[in-house]
């Protein structure tokens, strides 16, 4: 067996810590072989409630799970940790905007960013869950100055993997043959899911998801809202956001950052922008990239029509006002 990983979930007793903690105790994101050693974070009066997480997990008898450290103390969650899924956060309520959660959860992301530079490994790689996802990684990442800022990256695999299950299900193929679809952009409802490069096999043969659906109003329209305002939908219908599908999301995320990607197949996810595609630089935008030896690359040269560069600046304009506003936040 390998060396132990340690691997920090923050917000361990919440909703989607609780199926996080058993994906990552499976063996789902660093391979069947790995052992992890779980450091749990939450807040002081959830340390109760995370006893009784640990005492499944125990129940769970997992191979992969070699220690389990549960605490309310961040120097001790992100002591000598090589992986952080930054989860633990407010969750929005219907009738919000993810944007409206900045207030309360972006000085959360300034404070662990700081506790990360401390304690952390400088290799860490940190996915960053908790809403405004984009924002909050920026903001983490700025106030770890000692890690490099390309460990960092913001979930939107949730809505790559719902893009590619509503393309699927309009197909009636398999989600896994599905590929290269793209979320360009913010985790909110400005993001452009983007299905002009995608494709789908269809009994055997590749084809592109254009010709395949052959309905440019359905994908141009009732596709893109219905990946917009999924989050909503479910909040909605469940009185409480996502759950189960955002921790198989920051697993598949987490897992393409340690295993890589394969061959001309890309995942996005948010990232420093360095300008790719007319973006703001420096903000966390959603790109498709590759993935090799744990670092990625922002996929180049896609052509990007009208329809997509209106889709793509208005996401980036969100994403700069919420920069702006987090940063007044942590520095007012
Ligand atoms: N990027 C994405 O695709 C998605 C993001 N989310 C976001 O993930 C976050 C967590 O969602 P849920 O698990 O449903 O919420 P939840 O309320 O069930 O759990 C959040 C946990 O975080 C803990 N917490 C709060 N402040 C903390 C701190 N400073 N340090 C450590 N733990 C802290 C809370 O005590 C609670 O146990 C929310 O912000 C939600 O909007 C949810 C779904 C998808
Ligand atoms: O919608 C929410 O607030 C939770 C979330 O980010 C998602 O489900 O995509």
């Amino acid at each position: 067996m390998a060396e132990p990983v340690r691997v920090c979930i923050t917000g361990a007793a919440g909703q989607i810590g609780y199926s996080l903690v058993y994906m990552v105790g499976s063996g789902a994101v660093f391979g069947a072989d790995t052992p992890v050693i779980l450091h749990l974070l939450d807040i002081a009066p959830m340390m109760g409630v995370l006893n009784g997480v640990c005492m499944e997990i125990s129940d769970c008898a997992l191979p992969c799970v070699r220690d389990v450290i549960a605490t309310d103390d961040p120097a001790v969650a992100f002591k000598d940790i090589e992986a952080a899924f930054l989860v633990g956060a407010m969750p929005r309520k219907e009738g919000m905007e993810r944007k409206d959660l900045l207030a309360a959860n972006v000085k959360i992301f300034k404070v662990q960013g700081q506790a990360l530079d401390q304690f952390a490994k400088k290799s860490v790689k940190v996915l960053v869950v908790g809403n405004p996802a984009n924002t909050n990684a920026l903001i983490c990442a700025k106030y770890a100055p000692s890690i490099p800022r390309e460990n960092f990256s913001a979930m939107t695999r949730l809505d790559q993997n719902r893009a590619q299950a509503q393309i699927s299900s309009k197909l009636g193929i398999p989600v896994t043959d599905v590929k290269k679809v793209i979320i360009w952009g913010n985790h909110s409802s400005t993001q452009f899911p983007d299905v002009r490069h995608a494709t789908a096999t269809i009994n055997g043969q590749t084809v592109s998801v254009y010709d395949a659906i052959k309905d440019d109003a359905y994908l141009k329209g009732e596709f893109i809202t219905t990946v917009q305002k999924r989050g909503g939908a479910v909040i909605a219908a469940r009185k409480l956001s996502s759950a189960m599908s955002a921790a198989k999301a920051a697993c598949d995320h987490m897992q393409s950052i340690w295993q890589g990607t394969s061959g001309e197949h890309f995942v996005s996810m948010g990232v420093f922008s360095d300008g790719s595609y007319n973006t703001p630089e420096g903000v966390m935008y959603s790109f498709p990239v590759t993935i090799k030896d744990k670092k990625w690359s922002i996929v180049q040269g896609l052509p990007i029509d009208d329809f997509a560069r209106e889709k793509m600046d208005l996401t980036a304009k969100e994403l700069c006002d919420e920069r702006d506003d987090a940063i007044a936040a942590c520095e007012g």
